[in-house]
């Protein structure tokens, strides 16, 4: 059975609560933007792709089930007011704000073309929302394949190991996934030795969300918590050495400089002090132009209760009980809390950025070119391939 983190069809939405991950499977209706905006906010969908989606998807559902006015223009405002208030909902993923531009783009176009007819706008509308599903599931395809390509030629012969963060997975995208997408190709293809995934405090993506995609899916892996990393890298011997640490992205600068789940930069460090090689794995909706490097990345901060509380089923010593949900203290009260939900990695500390049209390496100038990407991209070009294979 495939994992789905987003059930869409006309007129229903539905989300995997992933606050209930991985012990319960639960599906939360979405029925408006206001629904998708808490959902996304409260984390029981994420995942800078599964974000944008959602909200898209969130205001479709609601356009199809509201009667609106027949008027294209104010068909057109509607929709570009609840657009701006869902990219409110969680600032650093790039994915979201991406989607609004498209979005709006294609409700303008609309509106002009349509005759002035509301409805056409409104279909319009829902089409290219509908649409970001089936991209995203292929782009992730094609980021699995490059990414894969790219690490089996340059690790050492025979199977690689892979080191992963946070989840980015089918429960952070439409499906397949990204970093998460180039160890399901690994595996696959037969290349893959064994997957390492981290705990990733304070949210616990990679043991409650990758560890589950990881065992669903039985691709070999081991959970480390974030501490264990640089001890696991200099344990290794040449025979299991790590060949790469592979991450996502909420949101690649300009310059390469990216924006991921907390704990990723101390895996850059540590990745060049052993050797091992550093990929960025993202399609190029996260990918913006627009900001000229990591620093005017603003970085999402959360509540410190998430951090000093975790909840879980109640455990006997033998079963979990699963109607028994506890949260339990686990700092001292009163102790301040800074909990910043991601951290940019420079530029120098990535070898390669995965994308859907191919690994993007290094110009001989030591920096990342991505335009030519991205005009392949928005020009509706025929995939290309850059660097990497
Ligand atoms: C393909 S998921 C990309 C990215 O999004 C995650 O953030 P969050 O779980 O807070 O939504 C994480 O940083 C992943 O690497």
């Amino acid at each position: 059975m495939v994992l789905e983190a987003i059930r869409y069809k006309p007129g229903s939405l539905q989300i995997l609560n992933q606050l209930k991950l991985p012990h319960q499977e639960e599906y939360d209706e979405i029925r408006s933007a206001e629904d998708g905006w808490h959902a996304i906010k409260e984390m029981r969908t994420r995942g800078a792709p599964a974000i944008a989606i959602v909200a898209a998807l969130a205001l479709a559902v609601e356009l199809q089930c509201t009667t609106l006015s027949d008027n294209a223009e104010e068909v057109r405002a509607f929709i570009l007011e609840k657009l701006q208030y869902l990219v409110t909902s969680r600032p650093t993923a790039v994915n979201l704000a991406d989607a609004s531009r498209k979005l709006q783009k294609v409700v303008s176009n609309a509106a002009k073309q349509g005759g002035g007819d509301g409805k056409a706008v409104v279909k319009a509308y829902c089409d290219a929302a509908a649409q970001m599903l089936i991209d995203d599931v292929s782009d992730n395809r094609a980021i699995g394949k490059y990414g894969a390509e790219w690490i089996t030629r340059t690790a050492a012969e025979g199977k690689v190991s892979v080191l992963t963060h946070c989840n980015t997975g089918s429960l952070a995208t439409a499906g397949y996934g990204t970093a998460l997408g180039v160890i399901r190709s690994l595996h696959g293809h037969g290349q893959l030795k064994r997957a390492f995934c981290t705990e990733t405090r304070p949210y616990n993506q990679g043991s409650r969300l990758t560890a589950f995609e990881l065992v669903h899916d039985k691709i070999p892996a081991t959970l480390i918590t974030d501490s264990m990393a640089s001890a696991l890298l200099k344990s290794q011997g040449p025979e299991e050495r790590i060949a790469a640490i592979v991450v996502g992205a909420d949101r690649v600068a300009a310059n390469g400089d990216t924006a991921n789940k907390i704990g990723t930069y101390q895996l850059a460090v540590t990745a060049r002090f052993h050797g091992v090689k550093f990929l960025v794995a993202a399609p190029r909706t996260t990918i913006d132009l627009q900001t000229p490097s990591g620093v005017e990345i603003e970085i999402e901060e959360r509540a410190g209760k998430e951090m000093t509380f975790v909840k879980g089923p109640r455990f006997d010593g033998v079963d979990l009980d699963v109607s028994r949900v506890e949260t339990v203290s686990i700092a001292a009260t009163g102790i301040d809390v800074w909990n910043p939900a991601f951290d940019v990695t420079p530029a120098e500390l990535i070898d390669g950025i995965i994308t859907e049209v191919g690994v993007v390496e290094k110009e001989p100038d030591g920096k990342f070119d991505l335009t030519f990407a991205m005009e392949a991209h928005n020009e509706g070009l025929k995939p290309v391939t850059i660097g990497g294979v």
